[in-house]
């Protein structure tokens, strides 16, 4: 049995505001067992005496549920820095596509564990992926003991199409719930405007006979808005609703062109939300409605998208840009505060994946995936407000330990493993062959 103790923290479960303290975590057997203040601590002798208990020091650390990246293309760590300064059209066609088409498993492989790598150190505990030789990326999982949200990206149209809905069943009957449950199996229609209607209705057809939801690009640029209404006659998000695609659970990534109306929708049908705006001010999309979406409680998670469009996978980082995004838009200084923006980047991100009854809040019998944040840095002090730390002044970097269904994945800024080393070789050497010009 592996037990973990975390004492003498500052404990943010993302509960509620109120539910700070000082305090303990205790873990057993991958879940948290109790959490507890420090005169408590005193109180009871248990769990101290046991032999093979892991005491992690938590002073002058922070503690928070592991992040959770709603929105990523992980293997595109491998075109980091590759292709820039391009419209989202110019840069999928031209760019990226051509350099996908010479992707092998391996690559795949490699270009995943480097994502993960810097993921786990950034204290993202869980992402959600849309990519495709997936069984690579569950592999890559597997091996490096984080948390995977999975989908096949499905592209409804040309020769791959047909293909794409045979291999999302074979990826979810050989993967959901794998990895002693550290996988999760979505199927991943890749947008509106690559996926007609028709293909669509496929789509849902089999993720109500596997009893799973969906993961989907949506309302991501302007353009992408014009070319659908031209076509159907109505706006992304209306043409979904209409078509039945909500009836089900649906993590939308971007939703950054909405009217008034297709927020009420997203809303009401409980959509999950996956915020990108690192991506969204790089590809120059625009600035989704966070502010106005989280007055009327929507779900909304915050992701990275892939680290082409990004061009790191630093959630903490992203954390700062949603919210300052928002306030400058609004000229709203109050405009998405600290601890919602926090929130957005774990237990709203945990929801928008389906998944807040295992993940997303440090809570008695959820699973021990967390995040210990090293406070004693000079950008970092003197410490007021924990939460406005995190979200304003705290980068990826000064993640400490990070802990993944009851595991210590990192320890003080060291991946437990995976091999750092060899990733980045690897990787360096599939970027090379991926944007040769030959062949
Ligand atoms: N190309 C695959 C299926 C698509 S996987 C998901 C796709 O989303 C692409 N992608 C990455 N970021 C974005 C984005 O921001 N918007 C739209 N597509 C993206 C990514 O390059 C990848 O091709 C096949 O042949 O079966
Ligand atoms: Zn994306």
């Amino acid at each position: 049995m592996s037990r973990i103790l975390i004492q003498n923290a500052t404990i943010i479960p993302m509960t509620s505001k109120e539910d700070i303290f000082q305090g303990h975590i205790y873990i057993e057997d991958g879940k948290i067992v109790r959490l507890y203040n420090k005169r408590e601590r005193e109180e009871v002798s248990f769990p101290l005496e046991m032999t093979d208990l892991e005491i992690i020091d938590g002073q002058d650390k922070v503690v928070i549920p592991g992040l959770v990246n709603a929105h990523t293309h992980a293997a595109m760590t491998l075109f980091r820095g590759y292709a820039d300064d391009l419209p989202l059209m110019e840069w999928l066609n031209d760019a990226i596509w051509p350099a996908e088409k010479k992707l092998t498993d391996e690559h795949v492989y490699w270009g995943t564990m480097l994502a993960i790598a810097e993921m786990l150190k950034g204290g993202i505990t869980v992402f959600a992926d849309m990519y495709f030789f997936m069984d690579q990326v569950a592999k890559a999982v597997s091996d490096s003991g984080i948390r995977g949200h999975l989908s096949r990206g499905m592209i409804g149209f040309g020769p791959t199409s047909e293909k794409a809905l045979v291999e999302s069943e074979e990826f979810y009957r050989k993967w959901h719930e794998g990895a002693d449950g550290r996988i999760r199996v979505w199927l991943g229609p890749h947008a509106p405007y690559t996926c007609p209607p028709d293909y669509l209705q496929k789509v849902m057809a089999l993720a109500d006979r596997l009893g799973t939801g969906l993961h989907i690009h949506l309302a991501e640029t302007k353009k992408e808005v014009e070319d659908i209404q031209k076509e159907h006659g109505l706006r992304p998000i209306e043409l979904m609703n209409k078509i039945g695609l909500f009836e089900r659970p649906v993590l939308a990534a971007h939703c950054v062109h909405l009217t008034e109306e297709e927020e009420n929708i997203l809303v009401e049908k409980k959509v999950g939300i996956a915020h990108n705006p690192e991506s969204n001010m790089k590809l120059a999309s625009g600035i989704a409605p966070i502010e106005s979406l989280r007055q009327k409680k929507a779900i909304v998670g915050l992701g990275t998208d892939g680290a082409a469009s990004n061009n790191n996978l630093d959630l903490i980082e992203e954390m700062r840009q949603a919210t300052f995004l928002q306030k400058v838009n609004l000229l709203d200084p109050t405009a998405l505060p600290a601890y919602d923006t926090l929130a957005m980047a774990t237990i709203g991100g945990a929801k928008a994946l389906g998944w807040d009854h295992e993940i997303g809040t440090l809570e008695v019998g959820k699973k021990a995936d967390l995040a210990v944040i090293d406070m004693k840095q000079p950008h970092l002090y003197p410490v007021h407000d924990p939460v406005a730390h995190l979200v304003y002044s705290a980068k990826g970097s000064d993640v400490h330990t990070v802990i993944v269904d009851g595991k210590v994945l990192v320890r003080a800024g060291k991946l437990t493993t995976m091999n750092e080393e060899q990733i980045m070789t690897e990787a360096q050497k599939a970027a090379v062959v991926l944007t040769s010009k030959e062949g």
